[in-house]
């Protein structure tokens, strides 16, 4: 049985203070799904929130991290510091680290090896730009960012790895892929992996959707056979919007 999965991502959001105040929020909301719940927030709160959050169900993972275990590559953190911490799982291969940052398939290749060997559990992301979907380019465009990152992984590494689809034009634009666009991609990206490593692995992988999730949309995108959860951006800063997300299952 796949997971389903509800995390919350921050982005560049949340000093400690309003980081303190979203997680007192969030304790005081009320899970009634079995889908897992995952926050987060920026580097300089995750010591605080992983204590936070201790005994409550919410996992706290990490935005990005650099594939080198340590040294001279100032501004980042590595997998090791992140598990220091308590932190088990990072989020890979956003838009916005692709877009503003410059990483590319091969970087986060690097950066999906090192948390592997780190024993961490990825959320993986990759999502065409508008202009791919208009020419109808969306699934040659997915299905390399999948390969060129992933498919160098031996089939038992994607018990530690989730995907999340996230269009690149549903994000932060209030514009949501409808569930059926969702699903068609799921299915593919799911196919995919079935290609590959086989149904047993495929059928394994929980696949995220991500861009404009709501309380008001994430139950139809949730009710499709191939979504198992959602990557939430803007909803995740509010708790109970997140929570009605968490609940639409
Ligand atoms: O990581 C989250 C995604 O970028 C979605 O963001 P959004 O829910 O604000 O569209």
């Amino acid at each position: 049985m796949r997971k389903q999965i509800v995390a919350g991502n921050w982005k560049m959001n949340n000093d400690l203070a309003q980081t303190e105040t979203l997680i007192a929020n969030l304790k005081a909301q009320t899970k009634t799904t079995n889908a897992e719940v995952m926050i987060a927030p920026t580097a300089t709160n995750l010591w605080h929130a992983y204590n936070s959050t201790k005994g409550t169900g919410i996992e706290v993972i990490a935005q990005n991290m650099h594939f080198a275990e340590n040294g001279a590559y100032t501004g980042e953190v590595s997998a090791a510091m992140l598990k220091s911490i308590g932190i088990n799982t990072v989020i890979l291969g956003h838009s916005e680290r692709r877009e503003y940052f410059n990483e590319t398939d091969e970087t986060l290749a690097k950066k999906v090896d090192a948390a592997l060997a780190k024993g961490m559990r990825i959320i993986f992301c990759f999502g065409e730009e508008l202009a791919d979907r208009k020419a109808g380019n969306e699934e040659a465009v997915v299905g390399s960012q999948i390969k060129n990152a992933l498919f160098h992984l031996a089939a038992a590494d994607f018990q530690n790895i989730v995907l999340a689809y996230e269009p690149v034009w549903a994000i932060g634009t209030g514009e949501t892929a409808t569930a059926d666009q969702a699903q068609d991609m799921h299915a593919f990206i799911r196919k995919t992996l079935a290609d590959k490593y086989g149904n047993d692995v495929a059928d394994e992988v929980s696949i995220l959707y991500g861009g404009s999730v709501k309380p008001a949309n994430a139950e139809e995108i949730f009710s499709k056979p191939d979504v198992d959860g959602g990557l939430i951006g803007g909803a995740a800063l509010n708790a109970e919007d997140f929570f009605g997300i968490v609940n639409a299952f």
